[in-house]
This record gives C-alpha cells, sequence and structure tokens, in this order.
C-alpha cells in the first residue's frame, strides 16, 4: 500500500492556496489528463480564473474517433480533467463519481478550444460541477456536468500510488470505500 504520510505531503504541496490567473498543479505526473510525463496524456494546463478554471486545449491525430474528429472519449477526459482541477479551490481532494457529457457540435483535431469550468453548488461531500468546451469564436461544442464526491488521501493510498510504481490491484472484497472518506482540507468558500 502506498504511504500515506508521502501522499498527505503530495496534497500539501500542491494545494494551494492559488491565486487568480495561477497555473495550477498537475494532479500527478502521469495524470491522463494533465500529468506532464504521460506521452499518452492530454498535458493540460489550467489556470485559475475567478472562481472557476481553465484552460486552452488544441486535440491531436492520437485523439481521433471519425476522421478528423475528436473521440468523445478524449472528449469527456478532457472536461473530467478539467473539472477535476476544482478540487484545488474547494480544497480537498475528490473524485467523479458521474460524468455526464452532451456532445453538440464535432469537436475537431487540430483546432484550439477554451474550456471553463466551475462549481454549481455543494451538498455535504458531494460538489456539482459544470464545464464547456468552446470555439475560439465562442460556439459552445461541448458542455459536461459532473458529480465529485470528496475523499481523504486515504482513497489514493488504498486504491493505487500517486506517482511511480504500479498501482495496487483491487481486493475482491474491498472494491468500494468501506464507509464514507474523510476529507483532508477545508472547504474555501
Ligand atoms: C494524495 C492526493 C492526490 C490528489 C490527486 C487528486 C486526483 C484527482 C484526479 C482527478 C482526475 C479527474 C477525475 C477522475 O478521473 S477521478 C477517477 C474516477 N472516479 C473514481 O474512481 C471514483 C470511483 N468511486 C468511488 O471510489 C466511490 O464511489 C466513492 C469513494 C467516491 C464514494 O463511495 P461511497 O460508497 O462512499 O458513496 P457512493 O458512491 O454510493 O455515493 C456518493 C454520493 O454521490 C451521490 N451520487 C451518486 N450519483 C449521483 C448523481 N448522479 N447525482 C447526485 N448525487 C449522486 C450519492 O447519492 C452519494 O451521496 P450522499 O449519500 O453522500 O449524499
Amino acid at each position: 500500500m502506498a504511504d500515506v504520510e508521502a501522499m498527505l505531503a503530495h496534497w500539501a504541496e500542491r494545494a494551494g492556496p492559488h491565486p487568480d490567473g495561477a497555473m495550477l498543479p498537475p494532479h500527478h505526473e502521469q495524470c491522463l489528463g494533465c500529468g506532464p510525463d504521460n506521452a499518452h496524456g492530454h498535458h493540460l494546463q489550467v489556470n485559475r480564473r475567478g472562481d472557476g478554471v481553465a484552460a486552452d486545449h488544441v486535440f491531436d491525430d492520437r485523439h481521433v474517433g471519425a476522421p478528423g474528429v475528436v473521440h468523445g472519449g478524449a472528449v469527456a477526459t478532457v472536461l473530467d480533467d478539467l473539472s477535476g482541477f476544482l478540487l484545488y479551490l474547494v480544497g480537498t481532494p475528490a473524485v467523479t463519481r458521474q460524468l455526464t457529457v452532451d456532445y453538440l457540435s464535432p469537436v475537431l483535431v487540430g483546432v484550439t478550444y477554451r474550456m471553463e469550468a466551475r462549481v454549481t453548488s455543494r451538498e455535504d461531500r458531494k460538489f456539482f460541477v459544470a464545464a464547456t468546451l468552446s470555439d475560439l469564436d465562442g460556439c459552445t461544442v461541448a458542455t459536461s456536468t459532473a458529480v465529485f464526491v470528496t475523499v481523504g488521501v486515504e482513497h489514493f493510498a488504498r486504491h493505487g500510488a500517486v506517482s511511480g510504481g504500479s498501482p495496487t490491484p483491487p481486493v475482491a472484497d474491498d472494491h468500494r470505500d468501506s464507509g464514507r472518506e474523510g476529507a483532508v482540507g477545508q472547504q474555501r468558500g
């Protein structure tokens, strides 16, 4: 099992606070959405924008579905990952419990898109997120809503390693977290 103290240190290093406009740290180096060391990743670079987060993104040939058109799973990946940066503003680790994507128009390879996400409401350990993907003319081509559930760092210690190493294989009778996990950070508003 990965070391909880190392995870706490990892979280404390990245938790902020982050001023408006600041670039936010990747979730970790290998993250599919934002990890700089993931050769297959999207390498999102995300900034805080007011109470939300924003990033520009260009999909490339690795993300194609129909010719010239970005695969819907790749679109979902970046919307999910961008939404996951709101945890730096909320102040606690969190994971996606539900993600719903509306594909409004084809998303094209090689085109710059602007993405934004914000928390729309909070309820106990859940926060609800809305995100958009728009072209530079302001035309929104995809939107998403998500339910994130706050977790303690133990969640990551139980299920995998933060960086390097292989994820811990799931244990048959421990595939869900027992009880409600405590949050590490405090709400920041
Ligand atoms: C060390 C630090 C590292 C930091 C790195 C950060 C990495 C972040 C990376 C981010 C990368 C990008 C992001 C990623 O890729 S995150 C990776 C993908 N996500 C996951 O792996 C999460 C998998 N799920 C779980 O582990 C469990 O479900 C958890 C532990 C979260 C909760 O399991 P638990 O058994 O305790 O609870 P529950 O699941 O029954 O329910 C939970 C709550 O949710 C409510 N609910 C459910 N559906 C809906 C709905 N549609 N509308 C409204 N509410 C809904 C439900 O009613 C309940 O509410 P309440 O009863 O509490 O009121």
